[in-house]
C-alpha cells in the first residue's frame, strides 16, 4: 500500500498533481457512440447539447478491422465539437489491457486529445494492478505532452475476478471516478446461463408454497444483479467515487430499461449508458430526481435548519438521519439545476 502523502504525488516527472476530489460533474447518462462510423459521428454535434457524457466506443461493438478508424474518428471527434463549452464530458472506452491495441489508443490518445478527454473507461478490470497500470502509463503519456490537468478512470466491472476485488480497484487511485456494471462480460465469465445485455430474467424467481386446493401459485421474477450491484454501489461510496449501472440491450424495451435505470437510482447510482439515442430520455429523467420528492427534501431541510432534533412532517418522523437523506436528493438536484434550465424549472431553484 502507498502512503497516505504518496497516494497524491503525481506518478511522473511533469505530471500533473492528481485531483484531490472528483469534480463536479452530472452524469445522468453516458451516450455510446461507435466513432469508426461517419454518419454517427457527424450527429454527435447534434446529440451532445442533450446528454451529459459522450462516450467514444473502441472496445467491444467495434470490429477489429476497423479499430484504427475508431481511434482516428474519436480524435476527430474530439476537435469537431467544443464538448467543454457545452458542459458536456467526453469519454473513451479503450480496449481491454490484455488487447494488443490498448497501448496505442492510450498512448494516441493522450498526445493528440489528452487537454480534451474527461475520463478514460477500462472495461474487464480484474484487480487493483490493472488501476495500478494505466494510472502510471497515463502520468508518463501526461507527462511527456504537457497535459495539465490528469485524465480520470472509470473501471467497468465484468468478470468473476473483478466482482470479488470490486472494494480494491475503487480504492486504487485518486484518478477512479467511478464503476460501471458490465452484464454481458460478466454472466458470460460467471457461466450464467442467459443470452441478455443487462436486465432481469423470466426465470429467476420465487414462487409460494403450493396450496392445498392445488390453485396457482404467485411467483415473482428477482433482480439478477442485486448482490453485485449492490456490491459495487458500496464500494463506490465507501471510495467517495460514482458508481453507475452499464448498459441495457433491449433497445425495443423502454419499459424495462426504465425500471433497470430506476432501481440503480434508487440504489444510488448517479447515471447509466445509453446505446440508443431513445434511451438519453429514459436516463435523463430517471436520473434527475423526482421534483416532488425534492420539494418534500426541501421542506425536511427547513423544518429542521440545524440538521439536528426531530420533526413532524405529513405523518413522518424527520430526524439527522432522514435530514441527511433530504440534503442528498436537493444537492444531486441543485447540481443538475445548475446545468438544466428544464428542470431548475421543476426544481424552482
Ligand atoms: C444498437 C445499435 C446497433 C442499433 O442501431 P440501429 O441503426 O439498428 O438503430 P436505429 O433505431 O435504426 O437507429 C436510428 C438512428 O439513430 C442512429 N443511432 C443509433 N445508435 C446511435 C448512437 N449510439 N448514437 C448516435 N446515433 C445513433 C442511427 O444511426 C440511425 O440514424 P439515421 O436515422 O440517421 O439512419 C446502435 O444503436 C449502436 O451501435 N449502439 C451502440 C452499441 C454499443 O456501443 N455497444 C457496446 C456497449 S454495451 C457493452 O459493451 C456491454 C458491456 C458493458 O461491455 C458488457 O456488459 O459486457
Ligand atoms: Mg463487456
Amino acid at each position: 500500500m502507498k502512503t497516505a502523502r504518496g497516494f497524491f504525488k503525481p506518478l511522473a516527472i511533469g505530471a500533473p498533481a492528481p485531483w484531490r476530489e472528483l469534480p463536479a460533474r452530472v452524469e445522468r447518462m453516458i451516450h455510446f457512440v461507435p466513432p469508426h462510423l461517419e454518419k454517427v459521428r457527424a450527429k454527435v454535434g447534434e446529440i451532445a447539447p442533450t446528454v451529459d457524457v459522450i462516450l467514444a466506443n473502441l472496445e467491444d461493438a467495434i470490429p477489429a478491422d476497423a479499430k484504427g478508424a475508431a481511434l482516428a474518428g474519436t480524435i476527430a471527434l474530439s476537435r469537431e465539437v467544443d464538448f467543454a463549452a457545452l458542459g458536456v464530458g467526453l469519454w473513451v472506452r479503450i480496449n481491454c489491457l490484455n488487447s494488443p491495441w490498448h497501448l496505442d489508443e492510450v498512448a494516441t490518445l493522450v498526445e493528440k486529445a489528452g487537454d480534451r478527454i474527461d475520463v478514460i473507461m477500462v472495461p474487464k478490470v480484474e484487480g487493483p494492478w490493472d488501476i495500478f497500470y494505466i494510472d502510471q502509463l497515463l502520468a508518463s503519456l501526461e507527462a511527456k505532452h504537457g497535459v495539465t490537468r490528469p485524465i480520470l478512470l472509470h473501471a467497468i466491472l465484468e468478470t468473476a475476478e473483478g466482482v470479488m476485488n470490486v472494494e480494491q480497484i475503487a480504492g486504487a487511485s485518486p484518478r477512479m471516478q467511478g464503476i460501471s456494471l458490465g452484464p454481458a462480460d460478466l454472466a458470460a465469465s460467471r457461466a450464467m446461463k442467459t443470452t441478455r445485455v443487462g436486465g432481469g430474467h423470466p426465470g429467476y424467481r420465487v414462487i409460494e408454497d403450493p396450496h392445498a386446493d392445488g390453485s396457482p401459485r404467485v411467483s415473482v421474477q428477482q433482480d439478477l444483479w442485486h448482490y453485485t450491484f449492490a456490491k459495487m454501489v458500496d464500494a463506490c461510496a465507501a471510495h467517495g467515487i460514482k458508481p453507475f449501472y452499464g448498459p441495457f440491450g433491449a433497445i425495443d424495451d423502454p419499459v424495462a430499461c426504465e425500471q433497470q435505470f430506476r432501481n440503480a437510482f434508487l440504489m444510488g447510482c448517479a447515471g447509466a449508458w445509453s446505446l440508443h439515442p431513445s434511451q438519453i430520455a429514459i436516463a435523463k429523467q430517471v436520473f434527475s430526481p423526482d421534483p416532488t420528492e425534492v420539494a418534500f427534501a426541501k421542506r425536511i431541510l427547513e423544518a429542521m435548519p440545524d440538521g439536528s432534533g426531530v420533526a413532524m412532517i405529513d405523518g413522518k418522523m424527520q430526524d439527522d438521519a432522514t435530514w441527511k437523506q433530504a440534503k442528498v436528493m436537493v444537492d444531486c438536484a441543485r447540481q443538475i439545476a445548475a446545468k438544466d434550465a428544464e428542470y431548475a424549472a421543476l426544481y424552482g431553484f
